[in-house]
């Protein structure tokens, strides 16, 4: 990897992922000219398009692409054609799973936080939610999404194993420790030890770990539990750290304190590859319309950038992304009575890295879309 040229490898996939993927690459050719980086796109085909076209989720040549790229960045799969057939036995989903998997993908950092003009829109009350902030680290490449299945053909009965050896969690317990270190020093492991043999194993090895970060304290909390307190009182957390499924369904949950899910990027991290994505899903009800927030998949894209070390760039990107969401440029998810599509959001924040980095920024500069009133 040189200092300035990156091959990126983009997945647009189904639903409402090209679309934001659309954005993100619109932020990045700014990106490029604005701090003189040169980004090589690579385009290839994942989920339910990858199917139609070529009758895998995931071909041989898009793992080419991604085993190749300095950074992957990807937007959704999953279309309604299979979620509606359980007898379906090649699935979109199947197809994000063996990239994860193929890429060594273990750690899937969520972050969370609110944003001051917003907090009016969540449905939980601002004393609760506001200044919460929350870094999700959730195990990604094992759990029950990985483990052995079975379906009996007369459809008497169906099973999902759920698996954790050792090597599955240390990494990610240590990169959840480090991260606490930074931030307020508490780390929570969410799981089920009251149930589960594979959350003891979560426990005792947490446990193992936590001497070499004295100044951490660990806590623990069962899911169940961790479900209700997320919006009871989500300020008592600082790191998370989870397993595969728990993470999937608490960081959805969790999304809710921010505003939106729009909002809501991801990293996901492994010894060799990255992959960039918002932690939403296809959302296909809302394909083609115009109306899919962009900002998870441009967060993402912040996320990418300060892996690929422009920390500069990051941090104007989030920059244009909180000014944006400050004068209420947003999309119908976040304010049903003044809204803007999907890709009048990407403009905007696009347009303040342009002029900001140029330092002739005013307000006069930026193209102001038709917002829709209603
Ligand atoms: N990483 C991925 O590619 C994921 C794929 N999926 C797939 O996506 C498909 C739809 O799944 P759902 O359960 O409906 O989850 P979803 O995340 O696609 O949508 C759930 C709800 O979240 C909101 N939403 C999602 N993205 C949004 C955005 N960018 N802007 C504004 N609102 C947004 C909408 O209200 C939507 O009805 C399924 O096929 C599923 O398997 C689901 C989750 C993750
Ligand atoms: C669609 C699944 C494979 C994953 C998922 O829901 C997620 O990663 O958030
Ligand atoms: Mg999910």
């Amino acid at each position: 990897m040189s200092n300035n040229y990156f091959k990126i490898a983009v997945l647009p996939g189904d639903g409402i992922g090209p679309e934001i993927i659309s954005e993100s690459i619109k932020i990045l050719d700014v990106i490029a000219e604005a701090f003189q980086y040169k980004f090589q796109f690579d385009y290839g085909l994942i989920g339910a398009e990858a199917i139609f076209k070529t009758g895998e989720p995931l071909p041989e040549e898009t793992l080419k692409i991604c085993k190749e790229s300095d950074a992957v960045l990807f937007g959704a799969i999953g279309d309604p054609v299979f979620d509606n057939n359980p007898e379906a036995k090649v699935r979109p989903e199947q197809g994000l799973l063996k990239l994860r998997k193929e890429l060594g993908l273990f750690a899937n950092i969520r972050p969370l936080q609110t944003y001051p003009s917003l907090i009016e829109k969540s449905p939980l009350k601002r004393e609760i939610i506001e200044g919460a902030d929350i870094q999700i680290f959730r195990e990604l490449v094992s759990g029950i999404y990985f483990g052995e299945k079975f379906t009996d053909p007369e459809g008497a009965y169906a099973y999902d194993v759920c698996k954790y050896n050792r090597e599955d969690i240390i990494p990610i317990a240590h990169m959840a420790f480090k991260e606490a270190q930074k931030r307020k020093k508490k780390l929570t492991l969410i799981d089920k030890a009251n149930v589960l043999d594979t959350s003891r194993l979560w426990r005792k090895i947490c446990q193992e770990i936590a001497p070499e970060y004295p100044d951490v304290q660990l806590d623990y909390m069962f899911v169940d539990n961790a479900a209700m307190q997320l919006i009871l009182n989500p300020k008592q957390f600082d790191v998370i750290l989870t397993e595969n499924m728990f993470g999937d369904i608490i960081s959805d949950e969790a999304s809710v304190i921010g505003g939106s899910i729009g909002l809501l990027p991801s990293a996901s991290i492994g010894d060799k590859n990255a992959l960039f994505e918002p932690i939403h899903g296809s959302y296909p009800q809302a394909k083609g319309k115009g109306i899919a927030n962009p900002v998870a998949s441009i967060l993402s894209v912040a996320m990418m950038l300060d892996h690929l070390n422009l920390k500069q760039a990051a941090e104007k990107l989030r920059q244009s992304v909180e000014h944006a969401i400050e004068n209420k440029y947003v999309t119908i998810d976040l304010n049903t009575k003044q809204y803007y599509s999907t890709s009048e959001v990407g403009s905007f924040i696009a347009d303040h890295i342009r002029y900001s980095e140029k330092s002739y920024y005013n307000f006069e500069n930026v193209k102001i879309g038709k917002s829709t009133i209603v």
